[in-house]
């Protein structure tokens, strides 16, 4: 239907607008093939086995081929931000779950990222702190956790809950498309139970502790192409949370930390993710 303030080019505009109705209707339409494969998936996956969907080694991929085609008027933000709630909406149908999140740090950003990342059909859990959230994705099946990376020192430790081999673990690093001014930019780690087969191995995070710290530690850590993610004091030692890439085994990051003058008294894996991605074309 026309209004009057389209009356300059009737015809022009009936046909555009035509043309859009038929792109929606193709595009609900490959959505919905899109979920008729599920069922297919679910077998070939075993996810009534594991409880759990996530291949988030595959969403990286699919998000990084997503922000290198894509062209045009729509904003990266849109797309992205379209493709993040098919994704999670399409693992929920798969096999449900729950978002919990530390909102030690305030509710507002985690909210928006939860949103942002996991659409508004998967159910968003709020908790006090980091401690709560490990403890609903242990005691659940196949629900994710996640935590804002800069919470500062005085969040504690409390990456320690993550170390041993059934608690849970790191999975991902979001978002997948890094870059300036992103709509839902928070940097927040995914934890679920250990993904046996489906983990991510690009970067590796480890949780250790420190009776001597060294600055020389910090370049070695650099150096190899890791990062320091967060840092503590516990009880007269300095507790961190870095990650290096994951070709560099524990032995020789060991080694390598102690050549620069701080042994680690204890380290251990505490989850992995993809590659980084970051794209310009925001
Ligand atoms: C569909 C899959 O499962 C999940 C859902 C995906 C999707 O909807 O595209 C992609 C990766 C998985 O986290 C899959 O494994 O391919």
């Amino acid at each position: 239907m026309s209004s009057p303030n389209d009356e300059a080019a009737p015809v022009d505009l009936d046909a555009l607008r035509a043309e859009i109705d038929r792109l929606d209707r193709e595009m609900h339409e490959r959505l919905m093939q899109r979920s008729a494969i599920i069922e297919r998936l679910i077998a070939v996956k075993k996810t009534s086995q594991s409880g759990s969907a996530f291949r988030p080694g595959r969403e990286a991929a699919m998000m990084k081929a997503l922000a290198e085609r894509h062209s045009g008027l729509l904003p990266l933000d849109t797309v992205e931000s379209i493709w993040r709630v098919i994704i999670g909406t399409f693992t929920y149908v798969q096999a449900p779950y729950t978002v919990h999140a530390d909102i030690s740090a305030g509710d507002g950003p985690m909210r928006d990222s939860a949103r942002f990342h996991f659409g508004f059909t998967v159910p968003y859990q709020p908790h006090p702190d980091a401690r709560a959230v490990i403890a609903a994705v242990a005691g659940g099946r196949g629900d994710l956790g996640i935590f804002r990376l800069d919470q500062g020192a005085s969040a504690g430790d409390w990456w320690n809950g993550l170390i041993g081999p059934d608690r849970p673990k790191v999975i991902a690093r979001l978002p997948f498309i890094e870059r300036d001014d992103h709509p839902a930019g928070t940097p927040i780690f995914v934890i679920s139970k250990p993904l046996a087969d489906a983990a991510m191995r690009d970067v590796v995070l480890y949780a250790a502790r420190f009776e001597r710290w060294r600055s020389e530690a910090a370049g070695a850590i650099a150096g190899a192409g890791g990062e320091i993610v967060c840092t503590t004091g516990v009880a007269g030692q300095l507790s961190m949370l870095f990650s290096v890439p994951g070709d560099l085994d524990i032995q020789a990051l060991t080694d390598l930390l102690t050549q620069a003058g701080a042994a680690p008294a204890e380290i251990a894996e505490i989850g992995s993710h993809a590659a980084r991605y970051r794209s310009d074309r925001g």
